[in-house]
Protein backbone atom coordinates (compact mmCIF):
# COMPACT_ATOMS: atom_id res chain seq x y z
CA UNK A 1 0.00 0.00 0.00
CA UNK A 2 1.39 3.35 -1.54
CA UNK A 3 1.72 6.39 0.92
CA UNK A 4 3.04 9.76 1.15
CA UNK A 5 4.72 11.28 4.28
CA UNK A 6 4.69 14.45 6.06
CA UNK A 7 7.45 15.37 8.00
CA UNK A 8 7.40 18.41 10.00
CA UNK A 9 11.46 19.69 9.92
CA UNK A 10 11.21 23.25 11.03
CA UNK A 11 11.65 23.60 14.85
CA UNK A 12 14.30 25.53 16.62
CA UNK A 13 15.64 22.42 18.55
CA UNK A 14 14.98 25.04 21.95
CA UNK A 15 15.31 21.85 24.21
CA UNK A 16 18.31 20.25 22.81
CA UNK A 17 19.85 23.41 23.39
CA UNK A 18 22.64 23.51 20.44
CA UNK A 19 21.59 26.66 19.09
CA UNK A 20 20.51 26.03 15.98
CA UNK A 21 17.64 23.31 14.40
CA UNK A 22 18.56 20.12 16.06
CA UNK A 23 18.24 18.20 12.69
CA UNK A 24 21.60 19.68 11.58
CA UNK A 25 23.10 17.89 14.05
CA UNK A 26 24.98 14.82 13.14
CA UNK A 27 24.31 11.48 14.32
CA UNK A 28 27.62 9.55 13.06
CA UNK A 29 28.31 10.47 10.30
CA UNK A 30 25.32 12.50 8.69
CA UNK A 31 22.68 14.86 10.02
CA UNK A 32 20.03 13.35 12.03
CA UNK A 33 17.44 15.02 9.16
CA UNK A 34 19.15 12.79 6.52
CA UNK A 35 19.05 10.08 8.55
CA UNK A 36 14.88 10.41 8.98
CA UNK A 37 14.49 10.53 5.41
CA UNK A 38 16.94 8.19 4.33
CA UNK A 39 14.27 5.47 6.34
CA UNK A 40 11.34 6.96 3.77
CA UNK A 41 13.65 7.29 0.46
CA UNK A 42 14.54 3.53 1.16
CA UNK A 43 10.69 2.35 1.21
CA UNK A 44 9.40 1.33 -1.83
CA UNK A 45 6.38 2.09 -0.63
CA UNK A 46 6.58 5.70 0.14
CA UNK A 47 5.65 7.45 -2.95
CA UNK A 48 6.74 10.95 -1.84
CA UNK A 49 8.05 13.56 1.31
CA UNK A 50 6.35 16.65 1.71
CA UNK A 51 8.81 18.80 4.14
CA UNK A 52 8.26 21.84 6.21
CA UNK A 53 11.19 24.17 6.81
CA UNK A 54 12.02 27.08 8.14
CA UNK A 55 12.45 29.87 4.63
CA UNK A 56 16.02 30.68 6.07
CA UNK A 57 16.62 26.64 6.32
CA UNK A 58 15.61 25.77 2.98
CA UNK A 59 18.72 26.51 1.21
CA UNK A 60 21.21 24.37 3.15
CA UNK A 61 18.63 21.74 3.64
CA UNK A 62 18.29 21.26 -0.30
CA UNK A 63 22.25 21.11 -0.03
CA UNK A 64 22.15 18.44 2.18
CA UNK A 65 19.15 16.62 0.07
CA UNK A 66 21.36 16.24 -2.92
CA UNK A 67 24.21 15.52 -0.71
CA UNK A 68 22.98 13.04 0.10
CA UNK A 69 21.08 11.72 -2.81
CA UNK A 70 17.04 12.37 -1.09
CA UNK A 71 14.93 12.14 -4.15
CA UNK A 72 11.55 11.65 -3.00
CA UNK A 73 11.16 15.17 -1.54
CA UNK A 74 7.88 16.36 -3.69
CA UNK A 75 7.27 19.49 -1.74
CA UNK A 76 9.15 21.73 0.89
CA UNK A 77 6.61 23.97 2.26
CA UNK A 78 7.82 26.79 5.45
CA UNK A 79 7.04 25.96 8.69
CA UNK A 80 4.97 28.04 10.93
CA UNK A 81 5.41 29.10 14.90
CA UNK A 82 4.31 25.58 16.34
CA UNK A 83 4.85 22.00 15.17
CA UNK A 84 0.82 21.98 14.07
CA UNK A 85 1.26 25.56 11.94
CA UNK A 86 4.05 23.58 9.72
CA UNK A 87 2.51 20.00 9.68
CA UNK A 88 -0.96 22.27 8.61
CA UNK A 89 1.30 23.61 5.30
CA UNK A 90 2.25 20.32 4.61
CA UNK A 91 -1.31 19.16 4.94
CA UNK A 92 -2.76 22.11 2.58
CA UNK A 93 0.21 21.45 0.25
CA UNK A 94 -0.83 17.83 -0.73
CA UNK A 95 -3.06 17.60 -3.63
CA UNK A 96 -3.08 13.83 -3.42
CA UNK A 97 -5.19 11.17 -2.27
CA UNK A 98 -5.17 7.80 0.17
CA UNK A 99 -2.95 7.44 2.69
CA UNK A 100 -0.86 9.81 4.29
CA UNK A 101 1.73 9.38 7.22
CA UNK A 102 2.92 12.63 9.79
CA UNK A 103 6.47 11.96 11.20
CA UNK A 104 8.77 13.75 13.34
CA UNK A 105 11.66 14.59 11.52
CA UNK A 106 13.06 13.89 15.07
CA UNK A 107 12.67 10.68 15.02
CA UNK A 108 15.55 8.69 12.91
CA UNK A 109 15.08 5.29 14.24
CA UNK A 110 11.19 4.56 12.85
CA UNK A 111 11.17 0.73 11.71
CA UNK A 112 9.66 -0.15 8.37
CA UNK A 113 7.32 -2.79 9.73
CA UNK A 114 5.94 -0.25 11.64
CA UNK A 115 5.30 1.33 8.94
CA UNK A 116 3.81 -0.44 7.10
CA UNK A 117 1.19 -1.35 9.77
CA UNK A 118 0.42 2.01 10.25
CA UNK A 119 -0.55 2.60 6.89
CA UNK A 120 -2.47 -1.09 6.33
CA UNK A 121 -4.95 0.21 9.21
CA UNK A 122 -5.27 3.30 8.45
CA UNK A 123 -6.35 2.35 4.91
CA UNK A 124 -8.95 -0.11 6.97
CA UNK A 125 -10.18 2.45 10.20
CA UNK A 126 -8.96 5.60 8.87
CA UNK A 127 -7.06 6.48 11.60
CA UNK A 128 -3.63 4.80 13.43
CA UNK A 129 -0.89 6.25 15.57
CA UNK A 130 2.48 4.31 16.94
CA UNK A 131 3.45 4.10 20.56
CA UNK A 132 4.20 1.72 23.14
CA UNK A 133 3.09 0.76 26.16
CA UNK A 134 3.76 2.48 29.75
CA UNK A 135 6.87 0.65 31.25
CA UNK A 136 6.98 3.06 34.84
CA UNK A 137 4.29 3.21 36.88
CA UNK A 138 1.82 6.50 35.77
CA UNK A 139 0.37 9.16 38.38
CA UNK A 140 -1.95 11.93 37.98
CA UNK A 141 -0.20 14.68 39.87
CA UNK A 142 -1.65 18.23 38.94
CA UNK A 143 0.53 20.86 40.30
CA UNK A 144 3.22 18.19 41.70
CA UNK A 145 0.43 16.99 44.22
CA UNK A 146 -0.59 13.16 43.30
CA UNK A 147 -4.36 12.48 43.03
CA UNK A 148 -4.21 9.28 41.17
CA UNK A 149 -2.13 6.18 39.64
CA UNK A 150 -3.19 5.66 36.27
CA UNK A 151 -3.75 1.78 35.60
CA UNK A 152 -0.50 1.58 33.09
CA UNK A 153 -1.92 -0.91 31.33
CA UNK A 154 -4.00 1.14 29.72
CA UNK A 155 -1.57 3.88 29.09
CA UNK A 156 0.39 4.25 25.77
CA UNK A 157 3.68 6.56 25.34
CA UNK A 158 2.19 7.97 22.16
CA UNK A 159 5.14 8.66 18.97
CA UNK A 160 5.21 9.33 15.33
CA UNK A 161 4.56 8.10 12.77
CA UNK A 162 0.75 8.84 12.73
CA UNK A 163 -1.59 7.28 9.56
CA UNK A 164 -4.60 8.82 8.16
CA UNK A 165 -6.75 8.75 5.20
CA UNK A 166 -5.85 12.06 3.77
CA UNK A 167 -9.45 13.00 3.54
CA UNK A 168 -10.32 12.70 7.48
CA UNK A 169 -6.48 14.47 7.92
CA UNK A 170 -7.39 17.43 6.28
CA UNK A 171 -10.87 17.93 7.88
CA UNK A 172 -9.41 17.32 11.29
CA UNK A 173 -6.50 19.85 10.58
CA UNK A 174 -8.76 22.60 8.64
CA UNK A 175 -11.09 22.27 11.63
CA UNK A 176 -8.55 22.69 13.91
CA UNK A 177 -7.69 25.91 12.24
CA UNK A 178 -10.77 27.40 11.84
CA UNK A 179 -11.52 26.54 15.88
CA UNK A 180 -7.93 27.68 16.64
CA UNK A 181 -7.59 24.72 18.30
CA UNK A 182 -3.25 23.50 19.12
CA UNK A 183 -2.59 20.40 19.53
CA UNK A 184 0.34 18.41 20.45
CA UNK A 185 -0.32 15.47 17.96
CA UNK A 186 -2.54 15.16 14.91
CA UNK A 187 -4.19 12.06 16.29
CA UNK A 188 -5.57 14.82 18.92
CA UNK A 189 -7.59 16.69 15.67
CA UNK A 190 -9.10 13.30 15.03
CA UNK A 191 -10.38 12.81 18.02
CA UNK A 192 -12.03 15.58 17.72
CA UNK A 193 -14.00 14.59 14.75
CA UNK A 194 -15.10 12.10 16.99
CA UNK A 195 -13.25 9.51 14.88
CA UNK A 196 -11.98 6.43 16.47
CA UNK A 197 -7.76 6.14 16.40
CA UNK A 198 -6.21 3.10 17.27
CA UNK A 199 -2.35 2.30 18.31
CA UNK A 200 0.05 0.26 16.39
CA UNK A 201 2.85 -1.29 18.82
CA UNK A 202 6.12 0.28 17.74
CA UNK A 203 9.63 0.30 19.81
CA UNK A 204 11.45 1.90 22.43
CA UNK A 205 14.02 2.93 20.25
CA UNK A 206 12.11 5.11 18.20
CA UNK A 207 12.86 8.01 20.03
CA UNK A 208 12.42 12.11 19.62
CA UNK A 209 15.97 13.47 19.33
CA UNK A 210 14.88 15.84 22.45
CA UNK A 211 17.13 16.47 24.76
CA UNK A 212 21.64 15.74 24.81
CA UNK A 213 20.97 12.09 26.54
CA UNK A 214 19.10 11.64 23.00
CA UNK A 215 21.57 11.45 21.34
CA UNK A 216 23.71 9.63 23.62
CA UNK A 217 20.87 6.93 23.10
CA UNK A 218 21.10 7.50 19.31
CA UNK A 219 24.79 7.20 18.75
CA UNK A 220 24.22 3.74 20.61
CA UNK A 221 21.55 2.78 18.36
CA UNK A 222 23.40 3.78 15.28
CA UNK A 223 26.52 0.61 15.96
CA UNK A 224 23.53 -1.58 16.45
CA UNK A 225 21.80 -0.57 13.36
CA UNK A 226 24.79 -1.19 11.31
N1 LIG B 1 7.31 24.99 14.79
C1 LIG B 1 7.75 23.71 14.65
C2 LIG B 1 8.13 22.95 15.78
C3 LIG B 1 8.58 21.64 15.59
N2 LIG B 1 8.64 21.15 14.32
C4 LIG B 1 9.14 19.79 14.10
O1 LIG B 1 8.34 18.86 14.80
C5 LIG B 1 9.14 17.76 15.24
C6 LIG B 1 8.91 17.48 16.73
O2 LIG B 1 9.10 18.69 17.42
P1 LIG B 1 10.19 18.87 18.60
O3 LIG B 1 10.87 17.59 18.89
O4 LIG B 1 9.54 19.61 19.71
O5 LIG B 1 11.27 19.81 17.89
P2 LIG B 1 11.62 21.32 18.28
O6 LIG B 1 10.37 22.12 18.33
O7 LIG B 1 12.70 21.74 17.34
O8 LIG B 1 12.24 21.14 19.74
P3 LIG B 1 12.03 22.15 20.98
O9 LIG B 1 10.57 21.99 21.37
O10 LIG B 1 12.98 21.59 22.00
O11 LIG B 1 12.37 23.52 20.49
C7 LIG B 1 10.60 18.11 14.93
O12 LIG B 1 11.04 17.34 13.82
C8 LIG B 1 10.55 19.59 14.62
O13 LIG B 1 11.52 19.96 13.64
C9 LIG B 1 8.26 21.91 13.21
O14 LIG B 1 8.34 21.44 12.07
N3 LIG B 1 7.81 23.18 13.40
C1 LIG C 1 3.95 14.26 17.95
C2 LIG C 1 4.71 13.73 19.12
O1 LIG C 1 6.00 13.31 18.71
C3 LIG C 1 3.97 12.56 19.72
O2 LIG C 1 4.59 12.17 20.92
C4 LIG C 1 4.91 14.80 20.21
O3 LIG C 1 3.66 15.25 20.69
C5 LIG C 1 5.69 16.00 19.68
O4 LIG C 1 5.88 16.89 20.77
P1 LIG C 1 6.90 18.08 20.57
O5 LIG C 1 6.94 18.81 21.88
O6 LIG C 1 6.33 18.92 19.44
O7 LIG C 1 8.19 17.46 20.21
Amino acid sequence: MKYTVMIPAAGSGQRMGAGYNKLFLKLGDRPILIHTLQVFEDDPSCEGIVLAVKAEEQPSIQEMLSEFSITKVTAMVEGGGERQNSVAACIRAYEGEGIVLVHDAARPFIRHNVIAELVSIADAHGAAIAGVQAKDTMKYAPGGIVEETVDREKLWIVQTPQAFRYALLREASDKAVADGFLGTDESMLVERLGHPVRMVESTYDNVKMTTQEDLVFGEILLTRKR
